[in-house]
């Protein structure tokens, strides 16, 4: 079963899975990976980018320690698998806990630990020299964990020369006699010729400048990565000036044998005829993310600080690092003894796990200028370059005991990271085209600014990954196979050649568009998609400049039209919407209004409803407990008037009152005039039970009276007519008893009318029935009254006849002022025999008195009696309604 790995963070996106596969141990379910050569590709004729593996042998020390090697095993040429290794120790958590996979690779070529220095360069170098010395630029670059044997690769140790030395060998053996002289080339090299004396400037001036203009046409159609050129005047030119240097240094540095037999072939196929060529070198590294020139001494004085170099654009936007001492190189060991020079100054130290241990990287660049000496406009130039860039090994910063060792590792581990991130960006903008394009984040490490050039198309690169075979570093050895499975992934950009055709074709259309029978003459040459740019003179590049402008004015102007009638068309379409979705809007809120107040009506109406029910609820409630209240009131009143002769309960009507004003109260608010009539009714009751209290009193007082009128046998014919008075006084009296309780039912039917809250106008008329009773009583009462009065009268001259009679004059106070004094009138007795008592009739008739001679107090303290309180209160009551009673019944209530 195959299983896709995850890859390191940030390194690769979702389509990127499946670069590098993980598999079973079972062999037979090996899946078979995609084509990862760096063959030719069907589509847009691009080149995979080649990436080889080289593992080498175990050491000397790594075999005492018993180091486990079964990790690496080569399948076939192309594909390695790695197998986990046997301890569990050396498994790291990315693996722990995880089924033993094994992970396979596939590379353009896998290289053994049996490979020779020299296999390896055939394999890897002879390819890449002889692309240089045709014109092309050509990076290489080892990758892989410390010791791993990459400098090893690169320069290689004593007899076993690496991959630099014999690429310096075999390209000045091709190019022998050809070598050109040197000191002609200097200013087309040189932006600051500080190299030249004051003298020789102005001398050279004019030829300088028309070489450097040259030069920059040179440049701007070659497009190809540009360092900044100088010669340092201390280092000389030549290596003639280096020589005495050259010769300290190597004797410090690792004898390697640089005799012609490291190549097995030789040669000059493929140059040009005519070409001559001058050889450049330089050596810089990149050191905790600065950069040092490695062909610079380092300063002997303390303070020994190196001086830094800068890195730089040029006007075309391609970086180069500046200030950086370029030598001239005639010979294979001149360029040798540089690069020793260089690698006697390159920061190394020893680490745990190799005791020379590169902690920079290094890059070696190789110039070669192409020299046309018989270009249609004089001598023309053209410059390719080989770089070789040992970069500095991956390693687990816990590993480093020594701060300053930790930062190398940090520094060198965040470098590559963004080398892989670099790679990543670039292969996810070449597999998925029709995206967006990703930023390669070129300017994030100084390492992957100064190779820039050889991954946007202005050169090849090819890459080498060293491994070594211990189980011990497994975990640093995947990481660094799985990163370099991104990189087989990665195709070359365009060559540049295709830009010479590109140019042919503008001078044709140009000569099309000009004179079309000229171009016939010249249409001879097809377009040359192997020629250079230098085989085109100035003119011709010129007229190609003057084509370009104005395809670039017209294609401005033509998408300037296409913009306006864009824009037009877009305005059009947006006004069509934008109309629709007004209509559409304004009838979305035309229906919305509807709907809402179709709704809100129908809720206004269930609300409506629902509190009609409600109150309606609530006044059939309240209505049955002012029936039970009146019932209850009414019981009370019958058996206040009944024999007992209990007093009246005062909290009953009064609870009743209380009833009908929060029933009243509460009914609604329209009812107000309900309110005031049960006002009026609970006054009306309270004055009627005052009423009654005080006619109760007035009987017992009309009782003592009659027991007082009782006279012995021989009355005669006054006490019959006395007796027929009193029978009558006492008919009315019961009349009047009968009138009372008549009028208690008219107001308890009142009352409850009142309850009913519908009934105002029944109530109205019971009051006004009720009024009218009341006033016949009080008719009544005043007959009465006045009966009594005589009665009175009568009995007393009686009286006073039959003291006469019965019983001889005595000067004592008379019976009556006795009585009088009881009552607490306290009057003289001839008043007192023309006038009725005047308690009892203030009681009777207060509102009007009797005599002007009445006492002020009784008057002044007592303004009106609860009866006349009570017909006050009558005529204050409001007047029937004139609205017939059928109507009266719809209205408030
Ligand atoms: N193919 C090989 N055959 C024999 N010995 C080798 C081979 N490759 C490497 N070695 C040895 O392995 C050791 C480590 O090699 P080297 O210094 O080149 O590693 P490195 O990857 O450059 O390490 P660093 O990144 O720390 O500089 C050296 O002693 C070297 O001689």
């Amino acid at each position: 079963m195959a299983l896709c790995f995850a890859a390191p963070p940030g390194l690769l996106s979702e389509e990127e899975d499946g670069i590098y596969e993980s598999t079973s141990t079972n062999v037979e379910h090996l899946k078979v990976g995609v084509d990862r050569r760096g063959g030719k590709e069907e589509e847009g004729n691009t080149e995979r980018v080649q990436v080889f593996l080289r593992i080498r042998p175990l050491i000397e020390g790594e075999k005492d320690r018993g180091e486990e090697q079964g990790c690496v095993c080569i399948q076939d040429v192309e594909t390695l698998l790695l197998h986990p290794p046997r301890e569990p120790w050396n498994m790291k958590s990315t693996e722990r806990g995880v089924s033993q996979n094994v992970h396979k690779f596939t590379f353009t070529k896998i290289s053994g630990p049996d490979t020779t220095q020299l296999e390896f360069f055939e394999l890897t170098m002879k390819e890449t020299v002889r692309d240089v010395l045709l014109g092309e630029n050509r990076l290489l670059y080892t990758y892989g964990i410390t010791n791993s044997g990459k400098t090893y690769t690169i320069q290689g140790t004593g007899q076993e020369a690496g991959l630099l030395p014999r690429a310096l060998v075999s390209v000045f053996r091709k190019l022998q006699g050809r070598l050109y002289d040197s000191l002609d080339l200097k200013p087309v090299l040189c932006q600051e010729v500080r190299w030249l004396s004051s003298t020789e400037v102005q001398a050279e001036e004019m030829r300088r400048d028309s070489l450097l203009k040259e030069e920059e046409n040179m440049f701007s159609q070659h497009s190809r990565p540009r360092g900044g050129v100088s010669v340092s005047c201390d280092s000389g030119i030549g290596g003639v000036s280096l020589a005495s240097c050259m010769a300290a240094h190597l004797e410090d540095s690792d004898n390697v044998c640089l005799d012609t037999d490291i190549l097995s072939h030789s040669g000059e196929e493929g140059l040009e005829e005519g070409v001559q060529f001058s050889v450049w070198v330089s050596f810089f590294e990149i050191y905790n993310e600065f950069l040092y020139d490695l062909l610079e001494a380092p300063p002997t004085l303390p303070p020994r600080k190196r001086a830094t170099l800068r890195l730089s654009d040029d006007r075309y936007g391609n970086p180069y690092v500046k200030d950086l001492t370029w030598v001239q190189v005639q010979s294979a060991e001149e360029a040798w003894k540089v690069l020793r020079i260089g690698h006697c100054n390159q920061s190394f130290a020893s680490t745990h796990l190799n005791h020379t241990s590169s902690r920079s990287h290094s890059i070696f660049s190789l110039r070669l200028l192409h020299i046309h000496p018989e270009g249609k406009c004089g001598k023309s130039t053209r410059i390719s370059e080989l770089t070789v860039c040992d970069l500095a090994g991956s390693e687990r910063c816990r590993d480093q005991c020594s701060g300053e060792r930790m930062k190398e590792a940090n520094n060198i581990n965040t470098s590559l990271l963004t080398l892989g991130r670099c790679i990543a960006a670039l292969r996810h903008n070449q597999s998925n085209r029709s995206r967006p394009p990703l930023v390669v984040p070129f300017r994030d490490s100084k390492l992957t600014r100064v190779l820039q050039g050889f991954f946007s198309g202005r050169g090849r690169s090819c890459m080498v990954v060293n491994i070594n075979p211990c189980g011990s570093t497994y975990d640093e050895t995947l990481q660094a196979l799985k990163f370099s499975a991104i990189a087989t992934q990665l195709v070359h950009g365009p060559p540049t050649k295709t830009r010479v055709a590109y140019i042919q074709s503008l001078l044709q259309e140009h000569v099309l568009q000009t004179n079309e029978s000229t171009w016939e003459e010249e249409g001879e040459d097809s377009p040359d998609e192997e020629g250079d740019i230098t085989m085109f003179d100035s003119e011709s590049l010129l007229r190609a400049i003057k084509v370009l402008k104005g395809e670039v004015q017209r294609q401005r102007v033509e998408r300037e039209e296409l913009e306006a009638s864009v824009r037009e068309q877009v305005c059009s379409e947006m006004m069509v919407v934008i109309t629709r979705m007004e209509k559409d809007f304004s009838e979305t809120l035309e229906s919305e209004r509807a709907l809402m107040e179709e709704r809100y009506e129908d809720k206004v109406n269930n609300l409506q409803k629902s509190l009609k029910r409600f109150y309606m609820q609530e006044i059939e409630e309240r209505d049955q407990q002012i029936e039970q209240l009146a019932a209850d009131l009414q019981r009370s009143g019958e058996a206040e008037s009944g024999v007992s002769k209990t007093p009246p309960n005062p909290e009953a009507p009064r609870r009743s009152r209380h009833q009908v004003s929060s029933c009243s109260s509460n009914s609604s608010s329209s009812s107000s005039c309900s309110s005031l009539l049960a006002e009026e009714l609970s006054k009306v009751q309270a004055e009627l039970e005052l009423c009654r209290s005080e006619l109760l009193e007035k009987s017992q007082e009309l009782r003592h009276y009659q027991g007082m009128l009782t006279l012995p046998a021989p009355s005669g014919t006054l006490t019959t007519a006395v007796q027929r008075k009193l029978e009558e006084g006492q008919k009315s009296l019961r009349q009047l008893r009968l009138d009372l309780q008549r009028l208690g039912r008219d107001l308890q039917s009142a009352e409850r009318a009142c309850c009913h809250s519908t009934n105002g106008e029944r109530l109205r008329l019971a009051l006004a029935n009720a009024d009218s009773t009341l006033t016949k009583q009080n008719q009544a009462l005043g007959e009465l009254q006045n009966g009594l009065l005589l009665v009175k009268m009568d009995l007393r001259k009686k009286t006073d006849r039959l003291a006469k009679l019965q019983t001889p004059p005595m000067p004592s106070t008379p019976p009556s002022s006795c009585s009088c004094v009881k009552r607490g009138c306290g009057g003289a007795g001839p008043y007192a025999e023309t006038h009725p008592p005047s308690s009892f009739l203030r009681n009777f008739l207060p509102g009007r008195p009797l005599s002007q001679k009445a006492p002020a107090p009784c008057t002044t303290k007592s303004p009106g009696t609860p009866y006349s309180r009570v017909l006050h209160t009558r005529q204050r009551s409001p007047p029937p309604s004139p609205t017939p009673h059928h109507k009266s019944r719809g209205g408030v209530f």
